[in-house]
Parts: C-alpha cells; sequence; structure tokens
C-alpha cells in the first residue's frame, strides 16, 4: 500500500481512537503523519498498574492496530514510571470471575504484542517491574532512560513469574542470566540492563527515546513487510505456539496460585508495604 494511502487509513484509526481514548482514555494513540508509526501511550494513573480495563485497552488498540496495518508501534507512558506491572489488587481477595477475564486478557494482550505483524519499540521512560517488564519484552526493541528498574522481581512478592514470562526474558537474554534474574527477583537498573542485553538503548529524555524509537522503526523501511513479519515469526513461533497450547492449564494455575492463603497473605504484606512507603 502507498504511504499516503497508508497514512489516510491511519488517520481514520486515529480518529477511532481518539474517540475511543476520549471515552475511557487509558491508552493514547497517535500515529505520526509522516512515518505512520503508532505512539501508544499508557495512562491509567498513577504508575500504569495492569488491570482489567487498562489490559482490554492495549488488547483493543493492538487489534485496531493490526487490522490497520500499521507501520509500527512506540509503547511508552505518560507518567514518570512505564507500567508498575500487574496492579496486585486483581490478585489480592479476588472476585473469580473477574480474575479469569483479567488473565485471559493479559495472556491475550501478550499473544497480540509478541506476535504483532508490525515493528513495536517499547520506550520504558521510567520503572518496569514485573508486567511492566513483560510488556517491554513482547517488543523487539527496547529503550530506556536512565536512573529506572527492569525485570521480573516476582519471587520478591512470593509468587512465581509464568513459564511464558520467563520464556519471554530467556528469548532476550539467555537461560543463564534468565535464571538468576528470576529466582532472585532481580530488579536492574539502566546500565545493568544495557549490560545483559535486556535493553537495546539508554536514552537521556522520552524525546530522544521517540526519535531513537521512530529511527529503529524506520531502519525497516527497505525491508518486504511480509519478509519482515515472516523471519519474527520464524524466531518467536515456538514460544506462541507453546503458549497458546498451554494457556488454559496456564490460567487454572493462576487461579489456583493466587487462592493460596500463602500468596495471598504475601500479597497484603506487600500492598501494605507499598502504602507504608508512601507514607513516610
Ligand atoms: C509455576 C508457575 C506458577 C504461576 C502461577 C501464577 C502466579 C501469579 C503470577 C503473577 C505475576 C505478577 C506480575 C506482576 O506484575 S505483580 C506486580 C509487581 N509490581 C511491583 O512489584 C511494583 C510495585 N510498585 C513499585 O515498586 C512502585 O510503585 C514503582 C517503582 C512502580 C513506582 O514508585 P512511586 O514511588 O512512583 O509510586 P508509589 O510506590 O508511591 O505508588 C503509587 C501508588 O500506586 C500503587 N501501586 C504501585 N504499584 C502497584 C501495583 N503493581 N499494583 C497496584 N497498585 C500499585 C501504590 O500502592 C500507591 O498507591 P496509593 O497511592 O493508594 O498508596
Amino acid at each position: 500500500m502507498a504511504l499516503s494511502q497508508h497514512l489516510s487509513k491511519s488517520r481514520q484509526f486515529l480518529a477511532i481512537a481518539r474517540n475511543y481514548s476520549a471515552a475511557a482514555s487509558l491508552v493514547n494513540v497517535e500515529v505520526n503523519d509522516k512515518s505512520g508509526v503508532a505512539v501508544v501511550t499508557l495512562q491509567r494513573p498513577p504508575v500504569n498498574s495492569l488491570n482489567l480495563e487498562l489490559l482490554t485497552e492495549i488488547k483493543q488498540t493492538l487489534t485496531g492496530l493490526e487490522k490497520n496495518k500499521s507501520r509500527g508501534a512506540i509503547i511508552t507512558s505518560a507518567f514518570k514510571t512505564f507500567s508498575a506491572g500487574l496492579d496486585i489488587l486483581e490478585m489480592y481477595k479476588p472476585n473469580p470471575d473477574r480474575a479469569k477475564e483479567f488473565w485471559t486478557t493479559l495472556q491475550d494482550v501478550w499473544i497480540s504484542l509478541y506476535s504483532a505483524q508490525f515493528p513495536t519499540v517499547a520506550l520504558i521512560n521510567g520503572p518496569a517491574p514485573a508486567g511492566g517488564c513483560l510488556l517491554s519484552l513482547c517488543c523487539e526493541y527496547r529503550i530506556m532512560v536512565p536512573k529506572a528498574v527492569i525485570g521480573l522481581n516476582e519471587t520478591q512478592l512470593g509468587i512465581v513469574a509464568p513459564s511464558w514470562f520467563a520464556a519471554s526474558m530467556e528469548n532476550v537474554i539467555g537461560k543463564r542470566q534468565t535464571e538468576l534474574a528470576l529466582t532472585t527477583g532481580k530488579l536492574f537498573t539502566t546500565d545493568e540492563a544495557l549490560k545483559v542485553g535486556l535493553i537495546d538503548e539508554v536514552v537521556q529524555t522520552k524525546e530522544e527515546g521517540l526519535e531513537k524509537a521512530q529511527g529503529f522503526i524506520g531502519s525497516f523501511a527497505r525491508i518486504s513487510p511480509f519478509a519482515r513479519s515472516l523471519s519474527k515469526q520464524t524466531v518467536r513461533g515456538g514460544t506462541i505456539r507453546s503458549m497458546v497450547k498451554g494457556r488454559e492449564a496456564d490460567l487454572q494455575l493462576f487461579l489456583a496460585t493466587i487462592q493460596q492463603d500463602q500468596v495471598q497473605k504475601g500479597l497484603g504484606l506487600y500492598i501494605e508495604a507499598l502504602k507504608k512507603k508512601q507514607a513516610a
């Protein structure tokens, strides 16, 4: 499709996305006029913790971008935190039906983002623990600001990162580093993340990050989108197939795990600690 035609379609999507954003407003989508690349900004105050509503909007946004044959997407945050990960309140004293929908929607988001046909970049403009890290691991390229942290720190909450969280990290930094990171619940500083390959670039500001992200996506201008996306599928297909095959068992494991007394106690203490930190 010619770029002008494509941009016209992108603008139509933007109009729809804006209307949608006006109604719900947890995700803002702006399509760059020149490049056709969408900047997807998460904006659930205060820390973009991923609850059912935010995940649902992310899922709808990704579906819209895929339908409109997006040229690329940059995922970032409107706040100083990229994303605080899964909303702990979705797992603490959960309503079983909502918990089921919550986890299923998280799985859907992972599948859509991990297998997106268009190029994806995470512009990590603040802390990205656990589910925040997972979102960025689904992308093809990660750009991060200094003085932030990133990692799958679930063990520090007394819970375990599911196998597809671990696989997402392993595909980026390898088995050895993933095992060390997961068993300790490590949150990498920006410098540590760069050293281990968990992120690709460090930028000083979000604006610089947006330019670099556009540059990464622009680097595919001369590559056939068909060949590009099939190559991505070749590399990621095994991980996606195994997640999809195991998703019902994964859901049941999640529901059973969060009902355990020990897990509930741990989550309760963690929520208290977060609140005390704010009061101090
Ligand atoms: C064998 C396999 C078995 C598999 C079974 C499955 C088991 C379940 C797996 C679940 C996987 C879980 C993934 C997750 O993502 S869990 C969430 C992990 N997240 C964190 O640990 C981050 C916690 N937050 C922070 O560290 C900081 O908030 C942060 C650095 C992100 C920002 O700091 P800042 O100082 O800017 O902000 P505050 O700490 O003051 O927070 C502001 C308010 O936001 C609330 N908050 C923060 N994070 C969360 C969260 N994740 N969920 C809900 N609420 C959160 C915080 O309490 C403050 O609220 P109040 O204003 O009301 O006090």
